[in-house]
């Protein structure tokens, strides 16, 4: 389900994140209304929803519970631009004000890539077609005569005098080679020439990516002086010979490449990041507070805290697609504040995170349910994967249970990780069939709690072993 405008109601998102988070109603209901809000803003007088600003969120709670996979499923149901960062990462050594700005500049790389992605799809059929004419013209080369006359001369009568060279057949006349080419054609849409070689010329490498040595400023900006340059150099190819399969995949991306307006995809990406854009930052909790980060001359909490404050408030990011505003992007921070209080915040920072969240740390019979029931649960992708190699995996109820009984106690021993405690777990679970699957008959395995227990249970005894490997 991908959408925008009025089937996007609050009930809607939430169901939607229903099918892939287990619990965690509060922040789901947040995102959803936060989303609404957007598409509120949209219907309003341009000049009213300028002044309206995000109801960007504060999710707390503690690490593996689902904050970050609420705001990247929302983001992806609604096709939005979405980057991740740690908070934490502005409080290095080395970390310079601007550094805050990056984060946008990513985010609009990710819009250009989601956008460019889009067109060229759309695309796909004209390229896939001019590409079929290029194999074709290289399976059957026009016949050099005529080929080295140029078209425009060709109108006047000039190539038809030549004769061909004496030792070489003389060129099929143009209605045989029609009927060839048809037929090639023919064979060519049937895959029955997938397997030939074909010389073929295609662009050389990707564009020479020559970064601005000590350019500061261009660097910061995401300038890079291949890029820069780029549009001002030829494009090399190279001819290479190739089988017609790889041929086709190799032209016609180039052909989709060429059919996409460069400059359309940027304009709508910048808009798209600028409207509908989502930044989630990570651990704000560690820069809630006076001092640095973690001791030692990083920069102070409160420092990385000022520098991220007008970019939520709403200014301008220069980045190399052109400046880019950020007053209507979406900001989701996040943080299990275990040390420290939102109240920590300066003021102004709080106040731009007015919705608050509380989210759930996870029970036995949440770790149950996130096994097993997420459209993409861990299972599913476990057993899907494995099934690609003969392997038939069937988990049964007491097989959860016995897993997540695991997984909480070590959680409570060891370190509350949520449900990344799952990943590793099942990871050691499966890890021997994994390993023979490849080279073993097709064989059915049953994970049940016998079975878990068997493979896990001495491990979880091992006080050594545990720690790094559960
Ligand atoms: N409530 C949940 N339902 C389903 N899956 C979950 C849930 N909570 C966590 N997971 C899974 O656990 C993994 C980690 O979750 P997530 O990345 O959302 O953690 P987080 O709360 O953002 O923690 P951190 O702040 O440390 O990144 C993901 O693979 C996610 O799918």
């Amino acid at each position: 389900m991908t959408g925008t405008g009025d089937s996007l109601t609050p009930r809607t998102v939430v169901a939607y994140l229903d099918r892939y988070i287990v619990g965690q109603d509060k922040a789901k209901r947040a995102v959803a209304v936060a989303l609404r809000n957007r598409i509120r803003r949209r219907r309003l007088p341009e000049e009213l929803a300028r002044e309206v600003s995000p109801k960007n969120i504060l999710m707390v709670g503690p690490t593996g519970v689902g904050k970050t996979e609420i705001a990247r499923r929302l983001a992806r149901l609604v096709e939005a631009p979405f980057v991740k960062v740690e908070a934490t990462k502005f409080t290095e050594v080395g970390y310079v004000g601007r550094d805050v700005e990056s984060m946008i500049r990513d985010l609009v790389e990710a819009s250009v890539q989601m956008v460019r992605r889009r067109l060229i799809e759309e695309v796909q059929e004209p390229a896939a077609r001019a590409a079929e004419e290029r194999i074709l013209d290289a399976l059957l080369p026009r016949p050099k005569t005529e080929a080295a006359v140029p078209d425009f001369l060709r109108l006047f009568g000039a190539g038809r005098e030549t004769p061909p060279p004496a030792a070489s057949p003389a060129p099929p006349e143009p209605e045989v080679r029609e009927g060839t080419r048809e037929k090639l054609r023919e064979l060519l849409r049937a895959g029955k020439l997938d397997g030939r070689s074909v010389e073929v010329e295609v662009p050389e490498g990707s564009r020479v990516g020559m970064t601005l040595m000590g350019a500061g400023g261009l660097e910061e900006m995401g300038l890079n002086l291949g890029e820069l340059l780029g549009g001002l150099m030829p494009k090399r190819t190279k001819r290479k010979t190739v089988t017609v399969e790889e041929a086709r995949r190799l032209l016609q991306a180039e052909e989709a490449e060429k059919l996409v307006d460069q400059e359309a995809v940027v304009r709508e990406a910048v808009a798209k990041a600028e409207q509908e854009g989502i930044l989630f930052v990570d651990e704000i909790d560690k820069i809630a507070g006076g001092g640095s980060g973690h001791g030692g001359p990083d920069v102070s909490r409160e420092g990385v805290q000022r520098d991220l404050l007008p970019i939520v408030e709403g200014c301008v990011v220069q980045t190399k697609y052109g400046p880019v505003q950020t007053d209507h992007m979406l900001f989701i921070a996040a943080g299990a504040f275990h040390k420290t209080k939102p109240s920590d915040l300066v003021p102004e920072l709080q106040g731009r995170l007015p919705i608050r969240v509380e989210l759930q740390p996870l029970r036995e019979e949440d770790l149950v349910r996130i096994l097993g029931e997420p459209e993409s649960s861990l299972v599913r992708q476990y057993e899907a994967l494995l099934g690609t190699e003969g392997v038939r995996l069937r988990f049964e109820e007491s097989g959860l249970r016995a897993l997540a009984a695991l997984a909480a106690r070590m959680n409570r021993d060891l370190e509350d990780i949520g449900a990344r405690r799952l990943h590793t777990l099942l990871e050691q679970l499966l890890e021997e069939i994994s390993f023979q699957a490849p080279e073993t008959e097709e064989q059915d395995v049953t994970v049940d709690a016998p079975y878990v227990e068997g493979r896990l249970g001495p491990l979880s005894e091992d006080r050594e072993a545990r720690k790094y490997l559960l």
